[in-house]
């Protein structure tokens, strides 16, 4: 039987997917698994690993079956995932000894402080690119071995295993026979020396994380091992592993110097590829591995958006103001503007480029007029407007304006956002007509690696826009507009 497809996991905060493409990179099919959420604690957030791996694997099942598709027409697997979310688990028993922390959990920031005080900021930064947050795994697997009964003590006897969602699924998926990871992952550590590609003694002993606990690092394209036949039927190559950012960056076949998609997701993320250079940051962003792939490592920059799509969930799981994100636009859409509301969506801190781990949500500009809608177009907006906020900063670091944004993410759906966004831009904002471009990414970094695609050109040939928002306020009305979201974060910072 012909190889026709490629199958792709895109393992996110809020929910599984699989996702069928062809080789024109177009969708055949899709499954979708949400999973619980687990808030033990305010602004701590945690998943359990055992879901995940449930949700994948009935993701993958459903995928084939519902598309009438026979594993061995798959011709590999690539996998992407949430990135950070941090899993430690017995390597006897396979069982996680705590749930995994996820990327946007507050749990470590006392760690953090230390490390800070202990004056490793600067060593951290140079090393990997990252700060020293709460945000990176480092300091997730340091607060489990600290918290876990018996858990440093199995970790020292090299018992424990460590990895990200990617590392997890791999070694669930070959059913405990590798233990690996890819650069982008590894680069989102704080563990991982970017410039050397080696996870870095230094580094490990500040944290006091056992060396024998970390996968090895590969590629994020070649053949890596092969699904257990149990799971699908077949045996099928697993040959791609990107972090769900950098894949995005892929999918959009940003593969030049200076090109840069930004994601709407859960959390909100914008890179831009700077190439075989590491530029290190002046202005608040990491710099991180875009891809290991033909040999070398790419390199790009980040700006890191904490709550975006998860504000709109809030609107709806928490406020019950709407019955499903999407309604977010109509609502929007009813009223003129927010009437000078501002909504800050500080739940768990700030990342770029403020960085602060202590501040939280805030809202400013009621008045007895405010409505519903004043309120959930408030908040659509505070995605754009911190959208902006890291684009500020890019635009700093890189030394040069972008002339046009990439978008994709379960957010990016919502146009009242994406032509507010361009609005407060003033650039215009290019939507693809394949919005799975996380999980496109995996595709083609996995079909790459078993030639089902040849070359990056053939896969830049395979994309096409859905729709250009172009900018519909002038300049000053723009900046009027972003004057009032600079001083409503100045005054939620300074509330404590
Ligand atoms: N039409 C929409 N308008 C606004 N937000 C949306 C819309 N559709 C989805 N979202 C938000 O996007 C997020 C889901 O996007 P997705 O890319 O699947 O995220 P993740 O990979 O982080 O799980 C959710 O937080 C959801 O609230
Ligand atoms: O699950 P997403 O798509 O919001 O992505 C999460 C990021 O990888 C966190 O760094």
């Amino acid at each position: 039987m012909s190889k026709k497809y490629i199958l792709s996991i895109d393992q996110g905060t809020t929910s599984s997917r699989a996702i069928l493409f062809d080789y024109k990179g177009q969708v055949k099919g899709v499954s979708q698994k949400e999973f619980s959420q687990i808030f033990p604690k305010p602004s701590w957030v945690e998943h359990d690993a055992e879901e995940i791996w449930e949700t994948v694997q009935y993701v993958l099942k459903d995928v084939l079956e519902k598309n009438d598709v026979d594993s061995n027409q798959i011709a590999s697997i690539g996998i992407t995932n949430q990135r950070e979310t941090t899993v430690v688990w017995d390597k006897t028993t396979g069982k996680p000894v705590y749930n995994a922390i996820v990327w946007q959990s507050r749990q470590t920031v006392d760690i953090c402080n230390e490390l800070k005080t202990a004056g490793h900021s600067d060593l951290f930064r140079r090393k990997t690119g990252l700060l020293v947050d709460a945000y990176f795994s480092g300091t997730k697997v340091k607060w489990i071995l600290d918290h876990v009964e018996g858990a440093r003590e199995k970790a020292n006897a090299g018992d424990l295993l460590f990895g990200t969602i990617d590392t997890w699924l791999v070694w669930k998926l070959s059913k405990g026979k590798k233990h690996i990871t890819d650069y982008t992952n590894a680069s989102r550590t704080l563990m991982f020396n970017i410039y050397d590609l080696k996870w870095d003694q230094e580094l490990l002993d500040c944290l006091t994380v056992p060396s024998s606990m970390l996968p090895e690092v590969r590629s994020s394209s070649e053949y890596y091992t092969d699904v257990d036949a149990s799971i699908l039927g077949t045996s099928v190559p697993i040959a791609g592993i990107a972090g769900d950012q950098q894949a995005a960056l892929f999918g959009q076949a940003c593969f030049e110097k200076g090109m840069a998609k930004n994601t709407y997701g859960t959390g909100c993320f914008m890179l831009m590829n700077t190439g075989e250079k590491a530029i290190p940051s002046e202005h608040g962003l990491l710099t991180t591995i875009a891809w290991g792939l033909d040999g070398k490592v790419e390199y790009a920059l980040e700006g890191s958006v904490f709550v975006a799509g998860s504000a709109i969930q809030w609107l709806r799981d928490g406020l019950k103001m709407i019955e499903s994100s999407a309604d977010s636009e109509e609502l929007a859409n009813s009223v003129e503007s927010t009437d000078g509301v501002y909504v800050v969506p500080a739940f768990v801190g700030l990342g770029t480029p403020y960085w602060d781990s202590d501040a939280r949500g805030a809202v400013f500009g009621l008045t007895r007029g405010t409505t519903d809608a004043h309120f959930a177009r408030a908040t659509l907006e505070s995605l754009a407007y911190q959208t902006k906020d890291v684009l500020t900063a890019m635009e700093k670091d890189a030394g040069f304006h972008l002339t046009k944004l990439g978008v994709d993410g379960g957010a990016s759906a919502n146009n009242f956002l994406m032509q507010f966004q361009s609005d407060i831009l003033s650039v215009p904002v290019e939507r693809p007509k394949v919005l799975e471009t996380t999980a496109l990414g995996a595709a083609y970094l996995a079909g790459l690696a078993v030639g089902f695609w040849e070359s990056k050109k053939e896969i830049k040939e395979n994309q096409s826009i859905d729709q250009t928002y172009q900018p519909q306020i002038n300049d000053s009305e723009s900046s009027v507009l972003y004057n009032g979201w600079v001083k409503a974060v100045a005054s939620t910072r300074t509330f404590r």
